[in-house]
């Protein structure tokens, strides 16, 4: 949609923002790394609402939480739909993905299932899985702190695995199809994401088109293929409790998809829950590594309210009312280092009128969540990490009870009326745990050179894709006693017996079903480094191979594929132990 000032009604104006050049607006001003930055410098200029144009789409900015409630919430019946996607043209009516869906029929059924079966796991405490993970994540990053990243991916796609299949096998191949659609709909991914004309280039002639129907493919195996392996557990009677299980169990009703849906829709909620799980939740753990380098005494603070509450062992998630401290560096971890920092964006549907301002129908509505999390006015200092902000009366953002306060309901990080997230309870449990366990188990340090001097550490260097991640750092993490080192090993213990298992299975299967081994990126930090270029040559790969139906770790999904094309294995891992160094 281009600019039309015939459109706008008597008494209205344009909004304000930057002069667009013909055809291609204000594209060339948009950086590709850390695009965010370059919005919220405009808001400076033009307010908390102005629009640019690019190559004839009309895109709005909003960096008031004020004005985004005013028109995403208040006015959400005109303001809920989804843009089209360029290099993902069908992801408004495709049912795949929830978060990308219009707002349609469809949507409004599958965005009701998610709650539901939410709910369900919420109410169980999420069955314990993240708490598990977590216990697994502390061991080995103790072991390795300089495979952070890896550690950190493997923790996420592996809890929301477990949740969402029951299993934490599917997560290497989640990573890979994940990050591949994370790519694809990002507009520093994917060039016709930004070049839109470039979406009507027919497949042949047409990389991008090639390497997302790759990636497709690879992803409906992957949710497929797990639903079976729910099927055949549920026949054997041993299915752990899972979303898909949930489904099966209690949701299903042949025949009648009015409801719920019917099995192949719920393939793809529950698959846009892991894929949303796998994405997002590791760029906050980072994050948090990030903040403690920087600001040693909050790590300090943290661990003295850790060590008195808990007496000494590892925070789990019954603890919280006592925690608001570690409760307040969660949100605040986020609100410091936005995960999705330009939101996900909405569309309007038919003109409006804002304060006197017109704003197209068919324009694209970006809750700027970098810029809302620097209102001054809400976020004094708004630079500095300062968990106080929720937890001492002076600061605009406190509210009591500190039993119940500071928590993630509700917060701007996760959007806006009727599009809000739908995974603040994975969320909430995922970062108490982790970084409760980090402060309870490790010092985190700079690292320091052999002359004494100090290994500098990026302030705010993160990847450009929708889902923004700190660029690479060093640094330091040991133990903090030999008595949590000897609980930590206690902790990989009681968690490791299963999964072992089960991955020597998986290798002995996939060996004699296809002799290959290198199928999967061979480090996995290919898929966690998020730099575009960095990963694409091993999900590339990945993506160039023929691939069917995909393991879950399961006999009867190995293999089993369309009969020409072998299913991609799970690689054994093999961890290697360097001595635990204590402080
Ligand atoms: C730190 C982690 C996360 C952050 C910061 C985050 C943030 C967001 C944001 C900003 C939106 C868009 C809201 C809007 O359009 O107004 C969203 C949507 C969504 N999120 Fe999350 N999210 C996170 C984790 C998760 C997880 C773990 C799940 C798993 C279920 C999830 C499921 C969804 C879904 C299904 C939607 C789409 C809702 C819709 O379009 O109707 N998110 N999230």
């Amino acid at each position: 949609i281009v600019r039309d000032r015939r459109r706008i009604p008597p008494g209205a104006r344009p909004l304000p923002g930057p002069r667009s050049l013909p055809l291609i607006g204000r594209v060339h001003d948009v950086p590709k790394e850390l695009s965010w930055l370059k919005f919220y410098e405009w808001s400076k200029e033009y307010g908390p609402i102005y629009q640019t144009e690019m190559f004839g789409s009309v895109h709005v900015w909003i960096s008031s939480e004020r004005i985004a409630h005013d028109l995403l919430s208040r006015r959400a019946v005109n303001y809920s739909d989804r843009p089209q996607i360029p290099n993902l043209p069908d992801n408004r009516t495709s049912g795949h993905y929830l978060a990308l869906s219009g707002r349609n029929d469809t949507w409004k059924r599958q965005r009701k299932l998610c709650q539901q079966l939410m709910t369900v796991s919420a109410n169980g405490s999420l069955h314990g899985y993240p708490a598990k993970e977590r216990d697994r994540f502390l061991y080995l990053l103790s072991r390795d702190p300089s495979q952070y990243r890896e550690y950190v991916e493997q923790f996420t796609a592996r809890t929301v695995s477990r949740l969402s299949w029951g299993s934490p096998h599917p997560a290497p191949v989640l990573r890979v199809t994940t990050f591949g659609l994370l790519e694809s709909i990002s507009p520093s991914g994917a060039l016709p994401n930004v070049v839109s004309w470039l979406m009507h280039i027919p497949t042949f002639l047409s990389p991008w088109k090639q390497k997302e129907n790759a990636r497709h493919h690879l992803e409906a195996g992957l949710l497929k293929g797990n639903v079976e392996y729910v099927h055949d557990r549920i026949n054997e009677g041993n299915a752990e409790p899972s979303f898909v299980r949930t489904f099966i169990d209690n949701l299903s009703r042949p025949g009648d998809k009015s409801k719920w849906g019917d099995e192949a829709e719920a393939t793809y909620v529950v698959g846009q829950m892991a894929i949303a799980g796998a994405l997002t939740i590791g760029s906050p753990i980072q994050s948090f590594i990030l903040a403690m380098l920087h600001y040693p005494d909050w790590q300090k603070k943290l661990q003295n309210e850790v060590d008195t509450v808990c007496e000494g062992r590892c925070p789990e998630w019954d603890d919280r009312e006592k925690l608001p401290l570690l409760r307040a560096v969660v949100k605040e971890v986020i609100r410091w280092r936005p995960p999705v920092p330009t939101g996900i964006p909405h569309a309007i549907e038919q003109d409006d009128v804002y304060e006197g301002y017109f704003i197209p129908g068919g324009a694209t509505i970006h809750a700027l969540e970098w810029a809302i999390t620097r209102d001054e006015a809400i976020y004094p200092d708004a630079d500095a990490f300062n968990p106080a902000r929720w937890l001492e009366p002076k600061y605009p953002t406190y509210k009591e009870p500190l039993t119940v306060h500071p928590n993630l309901n509700g917060f701007s990080q996760f959007g806006f009326g009727r599009r809000t997230c739908q995974g603040i309870p994975i969320v909430d449990q995922d970062l108490f745990l982790t970084m409760g366990g980090i402060a309870w188990a490790l010092n985190i340090n700079k690292k320091r050179r052999a002359d004494g001097t100090e290994v500098p550490v990026h302030w705010n260097d993160y990847t450009p894709l929708l889902i923004a991640k700190p660029a690479p750092f060093e640094f330091d993490a040991a133990v903090r006693s030999e008595e949590k080192a000897a609980m930590l090993e206690r902790m990989w213990e009681t968690g490791k017996g299963e999964d072992d298992e089960e991955e020597e299975r998986n290798e002995l299967l996939a060996q004699t079903n296809t002799g290959k081994d290198d199928i999967l990126p061979q480090h996995d930090d290919d898929v966690a480094s998020d730099r575009g270029s960095e990963t694409s040559a091993a999900t590339g790969s990945l993506l160039g191979e023929s691939v069917g139906s995909v393991s879950t770790g399961s006999e009867s999904d190995v293999g089993e594929s369309d009969g020409s094309t072998p299913g991609p294995e799970f690689k054994r891992r093999t961890f290697v132990s360097p001595k635990i160094v204590v402080q």
